[in-house]
């Protein structure tokens, strides 16, 4: 599985969405980051303009330059390509979705720790306990989201 090259890698939160406060985002943006980097040799650094590795957006059906479409409200939720240049490593979230804090609408946090996985150089799991699993599902947030199955994963490729 191809990965980054390098440890340090940098993400840009470019747009919002009305669904919750700036903040709330900013919170379960990193919370997802932080996920991951508790598991790898990873380091994520947060920077407010310019071009970072993983560029992170809200958008509807066609949105910026994007070579993939959303669907409207449910079905797709969010996608994320792996590790690269340009687009690699990005991560959209389809603004036709109630994005929320809590278990109604569907869990930023949740679905924002998933698609890092994507930008990290994963690809779904077929284990249904994996949060690498193709379909939401929501868990509380005092619990850790990674199973077995993602960290194995995830170690496989910065060991
Ligand atoms: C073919 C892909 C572009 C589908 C897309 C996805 O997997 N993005 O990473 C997606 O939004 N899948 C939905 C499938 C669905 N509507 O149930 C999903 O929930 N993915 C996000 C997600 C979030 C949290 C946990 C898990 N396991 C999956
Ligand atoms: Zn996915």
């Amino acid at each position: 599985l191809p990965g980054w090259k390098k440890n340090n890698l940098t993400y840009r939160i470019v747009n919002y969405t009305p669904d919750m406060s700036k903040e709330e985002v900013d919170q379960a943006i990193q919370k997802s980051f932080k996920v991951w980097s508790t598991v790898t040799p990873l380091i994520f650094t947060r920077i407010q303009e310019g071009i970072a590795d993983i560029m992170i957006a809200f958008g509807t059906k066609a949105h910026g330059h994007c070579p993939r479409y959303f669907d409207g409200p449910l079905g797709v939720l969010a996608h994320a390509f792996p590790p690269g240049s340009g687009f690699g490593g990005d991560v959209h979230f389809d603004e036709d979705e109630d994005w929320t804090t809590g278990s109604d609408g569907f869990n930023l946090f949740l679905v924002a720790a998933h698609e890092v996985g994507h930008a990290l150089g994963l690809s779904h799991s077929n284990d249904q306990r994996a949060l690498m699993f193709p379909n939401y599902a929501y868990i509380s947030p005092s619990e850790f989201p990674l199973s077995p199955d993602d960290i194995s994963g995830i170690q496989s490729i910065y060991g």
